[in-house]
């Protein structure tokens, strides 16, 4: 069996609008500017930050350009295109996006907007090509789906490794989990079991760590 690096971007703040803000008007205008329904638009924080302040993790919710970067990141890797690669979205309110390692995400910000949306709305896109699927399911219902031989969760306070000696230990798995948190603040809310690792010393954005990890563990596994 050819070893592949499982990469979850986990507790992902992508969401659609809460029902509780759905009538304020930042996302009224924003909904009526977009032609489309308010309970069918994604949460973003750069439009909506006036509604996000009544609610509950205000402060870091409606982030859907981490997940945007993270996916252009992991999909373009060198790592994806050898199929050593799969790649898995999990949110705040547990759902799974599965993507198929040949998607073709949008470049464009407002068109992978758009895109979400439809998945949001059909639970899988394109209907016939079925490249993306959302399911209902909690980050350990996923990992234990996935069934890896080991369990890697990115975190700064974890045991400290150079990303050289992390993609060594990575490669020693035959299918190990990699777990990177999809949020811009703050720590995980789902509890998982795992190895909690530490890349830098300093907290480093989601994508940046994507892309150590692909290529730590690229390093290793394409010779
Ligand atoms: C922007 S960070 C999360 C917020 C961070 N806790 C903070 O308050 O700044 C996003 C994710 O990147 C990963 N990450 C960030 N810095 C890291 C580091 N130094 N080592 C390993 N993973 C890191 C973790 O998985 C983290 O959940």
């Amino acid at each position: 069996m050819k070893k592949r690096l499982h990469l979850i971007i986990a507790d992902s703040e992508l969401e659609l609008v809460p029902e509780s803000i759905i009538d304020h008007p930042a996302i009224v205008n924003y909904a009526k500017r977009r032609k489309k329904k308010p309970e069918k638009i994604i949460l973003d924080s750069t439009y909506h930050h006036a509604a996000l302040r009544q609610l509950e993790d205000g402060e870091r919710r409606g982030r859907p350009d981490i997940v945007h970067i993270c996916l252009l990141n992991a999909l373009d890797s060198i790592l994806n295109k050898e199929d050593r690669l799969r790649v898995y979205v999990h949110t705040r309110n547990d759902e799974v996006i599965y993507v198929d390692p040949s998607t073709r995400l949008p470049r464009n910000y407002n068109r992978f907007i758009g895109l979400m949306e439809s998945l949001f709305e059909k639970k899988v896109v394109p209907e016939d090509l079925q490249l993306l699927r959302l399911e209902k399911k909690t980050l350990a219902e996923l990992i234990n789906e996935i069934s890896p031989d080991a369990v890697f969760i990115m975190h700064e306070n974890g045991e400290f490794m150079i990303p050289k000696h992390f993609g060594k230990l990575l490669a020693s798995f035959k299918k190990p989990v990699v777990i990177v948190g999809g949020f811009p603040h703050g720590d995980f809310r789902s509890k998982v079991e795992g190895v909690k690792i530490s890349l830098y010393r300093e907290p480093l954005m989601a994508w940046t760590i994507v892309n150590e990890v692909i290529v730590s563990y690229e390093w290793e596994v394409i010779k």
